[in-house]
């Protein structure tokens, strides 16, 4: 891909979140509403749909967790016992037609329903790494992604100024730059990128970061594919995919070192920390979204149960407003 093709494939990117790079940018206050805004010129509005991970696919299942996860939290999410699942898996971005070989972000996003009504979420991407430090950087991808008046497509000058000035935005472009995307949703891993908080039952919190590894290996569709395959067919292949059986990944954790940075989920932690492995993700079912269950969800990733706590993470933060926002808009039908 020549540059102006990796800018693009690195602006499609922010079709998930982003923040400024450290220094006198970050201070600069940014609201959930300007973000929201600038989805809504960037890829459009759909009214009662999803700014952002417009497109997805309802699924079912269950999490068992295993005794590992207990020395780290006293999450019941982890009490061995089957804990029911809605979940639903998307394409990054707001756009209702973005063909499913874009260079973009795939997410997994679970409701986990735990006894007596208590609820977590986890909101994740198939990035290893996110492209922004703070919401400024987030915010300026999605400015420099606005279409041109001029052509109706963004402007490559303004994303190779947005590219060159935001060093936080660098990885995640690079990644999905070399990565081809998965070749169905089943054969991805998803990471929620950001530090959280283990609690255990005598109050001592670990720092881990997750990720939730396909049983079903991982598989990128081939240079051949991304040129041939149609604009739609993850449902297709995920609704297919479950009616032969069962589906499941297992949840590993990193155990971070004080030392790992914590509050920027652009950057990765080094690969000898601790892995442990907490439980396995069965998915038994796929319907399209539309009144199915998973699409009046709110997966704001701040839904949490006693024993797993937010980092000071900004970007964590500044999600759980943009996701009301956008929430509030579709349930109403704008
Ligand atoms: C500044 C950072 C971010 C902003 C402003 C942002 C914003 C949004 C918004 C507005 C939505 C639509 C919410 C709805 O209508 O229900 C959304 C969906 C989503 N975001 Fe983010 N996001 C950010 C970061 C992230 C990160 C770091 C991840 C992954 C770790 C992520 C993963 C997802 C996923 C998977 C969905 C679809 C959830 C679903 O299926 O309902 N986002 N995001």
């Amino acid at each position: 891909m020549d540059a102006d093709g990796l800018l693009a494939a690195g602006l499609l990117a922010a079709g998930i979140g982003l923040g400024a790079t450290p220094g006198a940018a970050a201070e600069q206050e940014v609201t959930a509403q300007q973000v929201v805004s600038a989805m809504e010129k960037a890829f459009g509005v759909t009214p009662g749909e999803r700014r952002n991970h417009i497109k997805g696919t309802c699924a079912a299942g269950r999490f068992v967790g295993l005794p590992a996860a207990t020395a780290y939290s006293r999450s019941a999410l982890f009490s061995g016992q089957p804990v029911p699942v809605v979940a639903r898996f998307s394409l990054a971005g707001g756009n209702p037609r973005a063909p499913d070989t874009a260079r973009t972000p795939r997410g997994m996003a679970l409701e986990f329903r735990l006894d007596g009504g208590a609820l977590q979420h986890m909101t994740m991407i198939n990035t290893p790494v996110f492209g922004a430090a703070q919401p400024k950087t987030f915010l300026d991808q999605l400015l420099a992604m606005q279409p041109d008046p001029a052509t109706g497509k963004p402007d490559p000058e303004k994303l190779k100024a947005f590219r060159a000035s935001h060093p936080d935005s660098l990885a995640q472009a690079k990644f999905l730059e070399e990565h081809n995307p998965p070749a169905s949703f089943a054969n991805s891993s998803y990471f929620g990128l950001h530090t959280f908080r283990f609690v255990d039952r005598d109050g001592r919190t670990t720092p881990v970061r997750w990720r939730f590894v396909p049983q079903d290996g991982e598989h990128p569709l081939s240079d051949e594919e991304l040129k041939t395959l149609p604009a739609d067919f993850l449902e297709r292949r995920l609704i297919e995919r479950t009616r032969q059986g069962p589906l499941r990944w297992d949840m590993v954790l990193t155990i971070g070192r004080p030392e790992d940075p914590q509050n920027d989920p652009s950057r990765t932690w080094p690969e000898d920390r601790q892995q442990v492995k907490v439980g396995t993700l069965t998915i038994d079912s796929a319907t399209p979204q539309k009144d199915a269950t998973c699409e009046k969800i709110n997966y704001d990733p701040l839904v949490m149960a006693d024993g797993i706590a937010p980092s000071d993470d900004p970007v964590l933060h500044f999600r759980s407003p943009s996701y009301a926002i956008s929430f509030a808009k579709r349930a109403a039908g704008q």
